[in-house]
């Protein structure tokens, strides 16, 4: 009977050690009220605080780790990569959505290594993404050029140009000057799965037996918003991987990523769907991450001015105003350099990485972390830490310089590109895009506050919620610095 049940629930459930600290949950539902909706870190901070680095908690049977610390995340992601190297299966974003077969989303094993080592071959070292400097440059050049002729679309120009540098690499596809299809798909299906895949922001992630509830039910809302999300997915995947497929039999598929991997074989169908993936992955990860960066540059620039000038007396010290920044440069752009580290630590674009799961049962500084927990770096926090950055919530690109004999801080490169095998694979991709863009926009455009009426507008810094975090739509006024600035920006970028 529910007696003998419960006895045995009691002594298989017997744990090997203590789970790690965290708030105290209820009988049965245990923290499901703990778990927050939006914004996550920053009550995961709270945890951090009150808790320590390595803190618990459990829902419906669920146990989650949220690492505090980039100590705590180096113990775990890298040194036991081996049992921490794994995803969750996401009933919503996963399975529902369609994101399983992403990368981002890939249990670790043949697959994820096959994907890994193809995307590692093409860009996953400094020396590889040389080869694509000149289409950063040329793309960046362009991206001057738009913002010059209608400064207030900022956003989407950014944007445009993050799709177009990745859909070079991935799929040799050259966008449109104007509303781009494959640009409008990403950006479509980039939210959903910013959204999708946000940590507690749908109930059936937690309790996966809902994913059967009928679209009808009440409450089921989630599930007629999966199929949408899943036709957006599909088509994003599908359009350009057809694309490359009707060039290479056309006889003129530029290099890139996908025709790398297709042209001269014959693929069966499980290598054609990696193929597939592995190049939607790419796509997908390149078209929405480092617009959030380039984004919080302008912002960063319209509350800081004097950080701005500072970086504006360094390149026209070193490029001169006579041509625009190249990579050349880049190596003497000091505090260009530590401003680009400080924009990539203030604005956190995945505040949450990307959720790991355990593979194995493990004992972890005399803690019990039982195989299936989500593990969540709070990366928002190890890059806020008082710890590890004086005063973090300054803006001050300093703090990465040799000061009087004071160390510069830890390198947030280190941090805010994940862990262990799992490191963000496009990081090389998305330095380079950030450094380009920092340069070359400083160089010829000087950017402030917008007055309205007579009034000086502040932007707000909120961040959005989500996988994914975007600093909050927000007006600045951008303004070339010169009259040679405005004949930098009008020369053919074709070259
Ligand atoms: C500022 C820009 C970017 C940031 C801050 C960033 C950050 C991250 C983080 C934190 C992860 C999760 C790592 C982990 O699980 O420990 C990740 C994974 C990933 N990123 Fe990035 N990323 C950026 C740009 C890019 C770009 C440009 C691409 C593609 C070209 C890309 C492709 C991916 C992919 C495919 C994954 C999944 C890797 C896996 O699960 O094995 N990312 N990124």
């Amino acid at each position: 009977g529910v007696g003998v049940y419960m006895v045995k629930q009691a002594f298989s459930k017997k744990k090997p050690a203590p789970y790690p600290p965290g708030p105290l949950g209820w009988p049965l539902i245990g923290n499901i009220l703990d778990i927050p909706h939006i914004k996550a870190w920053l009550t995961f901070t709270k945890w951090g605080k009150k808790y320590g680095d390595i803190s618990h908690v459990e829902v419906l049977g669920q146990h989650i780790i949220v690492l505090n610390s980039v100590k705590a995340a180096i113990e775990l992601f890298d040194k036991k990569s081996n049992m921490y190297s794994d995803r969750p299966v996401l009933p919503m974003g996963g399975e529902l959505v369609g994101w399983n077969f992403s990368l981002g989303l890939l249990p670790y094993g043949d697959r994820f290594r096959w994907y890994r080592k193809n995307i590692h071959r093409v860009i996953g070292n400094r020396a590889a993404m040389d080869v694509y400097n000149h289409i950063e440059e040329i793309e960046t050049h362009r991206f001057l050029k738009r913002v010059f002729a209608k400064p207030e679309q900022l956003q989407s120009h950014i944007r445009h140009t993050a799709g177009a540098i990745i859909l070079r690499i991935s799929h040799g596809y050259e966008v449109k000057e104007n509303n781009d299809p494959f640009i409008d798909l990403a950006d479509r299906a980039m939210d959903q799965f910013s959204r999708s895949t946000a940590i507690g922001a749908f109930m059936v992630d937690i309790i996966p037996s809902l994913a059967k509830v009928p679209e009808w039910f009440p409450g089921a809302g989630f599930k007629r918003l999966a199929r949408e999300w899943r036709q957006t997915l599909e088509e994003m995947v599908d359009a350009p991987y057809q694309f490359v497929k009707d060039q290479i039999a056309a006889g003129i598929a530029p290099m890139s990523f996908t025709s790398n991997l297709l042209e001269g074989r014959t693929l069966s169908a499980e290598e054609d769907q990696m193929v597939k993936w592995s190049a939607a992955s790419l796509y997908a990860g390149g078209a929405d991450t480092t617009v959030s960066t380039i984004y919080s540059l302008f912002l960063a620039m319209t509350l800081f001015p004097d950080v701005q000038k500072k970086a504006q007396a360094e390149i026209d010290a070193v490029v001169g105003t006579a041509r625009l920044p190249s990579f050349a440069d880049r190596d003497s752009l000091p505090y260009t350099e530590a401003l680009v580290k400080e924009v990539l630590r203030w604005n956190v674009v995945a505040p949450t990485g990307i959720i790991h799961c355990a593979s194995e049962d493990d004992i972890h500084d005399g803690y019990y972390i039982p195989k299936g927990s989500l593990i969540t770096p709070n990366i928002w926090f190890m890059l806020n830490d008082p710890r590890t950055y004086a005063n973090p919530s300054q803006f001050k690109p300093e703090r990465f310089l040799d000061n009087g004999g004071k160390d510069p801080e830890l390198e947030p490169r280190t941090i805010c590109f994940g862990f262990g095998r799992r490191i963000c694979p496009g990081l090389h991709l998305a330095d380079a895009s950030v450094w380009i863009s920092t340069a070359m926009s400083l160089a010829v455009f000087d950017i402030s506050k917008v007055v309205e009426k007579g009034v000086e507008i502040t932007p707000e810094v909120d961040p959005t919620s989500g996988t994914i975090s975007h600093p909050k739509p927000f007006k600045c006024s951008i303004k070339p610095r010169s009259a040679k600035a405005v004949a930098l920006i009008q020369q053919d970028a074709n070259y």
